[in-house]
């Protein structure tokens, strides 16, 4: 199965939700015009990392966000990644995932499993307690949020789940593009899975942000990479290139994992 992904990489207006839905419709039309299947958006895409607003400016059960995906995806006809959102609920706050098929069919919710105590995020978050796989197409796919990359036991279970491809939403800030770059391949080669990554551009109060959204195919090379700029960063993925890739390197029939 072949897909034409769309990452959008986009400024995020610091606190401002209504600002940041205009300017995601624009990119999601973009993409659909662009031919795009799947288009992803990035952490905390409605709000940015305004945390000590959220109680104001979150999203109440995420009811907005996911009428805003359902209408963009019916009315582009594309399968939307919904980045994440701050989904206020009674037991808190949490960064949470929204997947759309384009039908308007909110196929999934991943609340991001692990906190990001540099950017406070254990001060005003909760931490999700579920994976975040999910079919589409009749495929198996994966989707995770920005810090949990750096858990290589949490993306692998994705993969020995059958997740061909895992998509990661971001808000990476510099100076760490180095880490972003490397812990993705890295992710891509061990799981001999795609990975897409759409990271934001531009700035708040507290951080910088690099963009450099990454296609990456399950032999680790980049199919496609963003500047830091906003733009929309395309690319196809083949998921045969995976079944490929662990025929050539059984690594899944070679792991041992009595020994782990
Ligand atoms: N928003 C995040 O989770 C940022 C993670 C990050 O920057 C890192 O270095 O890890």
């Amino acid at each position: 199965m072949k897909l034409k992904i769309a990452c959008i990489q986009m400024d995020i207006e610091f606190g401002n939700p209504d600002k940041n839905y205009a300017e995601a419709k624009k990119w999601i039309k973009k993409a659909a015009e662009e031919k795009c299947d799947i288009a992803v958006l990035p952490e905390l895409w409605t709000t940015g990392y305004d945390l000590a607003r959220l109680s104001m400016i979150g999203d109440k059960n995420a009811e907005e966000s996911v009428c805003f995906l359902q209408n963009a995806a019916t009315e582009f006809a594309i399968h939307l990644v919904g980045g994440s959102v701050a989904k206020i609920t009674p037991e808190g706050i949490f960064n949470t995932t929204l997947i759309v098929d384009r039908n308007g069919q909110l196929i999934k919710e991943y609340e991001k499993l692990h906190l990001f105590r540099l950017m406070d995020e254990h001060l005003y978050l909760q931490g999700g307690k579920k994976d975040g796989l999910f079919h589409l197409e009749n495929e198996t796919f994966g989707t995770v949020i920005c810090y949990d990359i750096r858990f290589p036991e949490w993306i692998r279970r994705h993969a020995l789940s059958g997740a061909k491809a895992i998509f990661v939403s971001a808000e990476w800030p510099n100076p760490r593009l180095h880490h972003w770059k490397s812990l993705l391949i890295a992710r891509a080669i061990e799981n001999q899975c795609y990975i897409i990554a759409c990271n934001r551009v531009g700035s708040d109060p507290k951080n910088q942000f690099f963009g450099h959204s990454l296609i990456i195919d399950p032999w680790g090379e980049i199919v496609a990479e963003g500047m830091e700029g906003e733009e929309l960063v395309t690319g196809e993925i083949d998921l045969k290139n995976v079944l490929h890739v662990r025929n050539t390197i059984p690594v899944f029939e070679d792991r041992l994992p009595k020994f782990y």
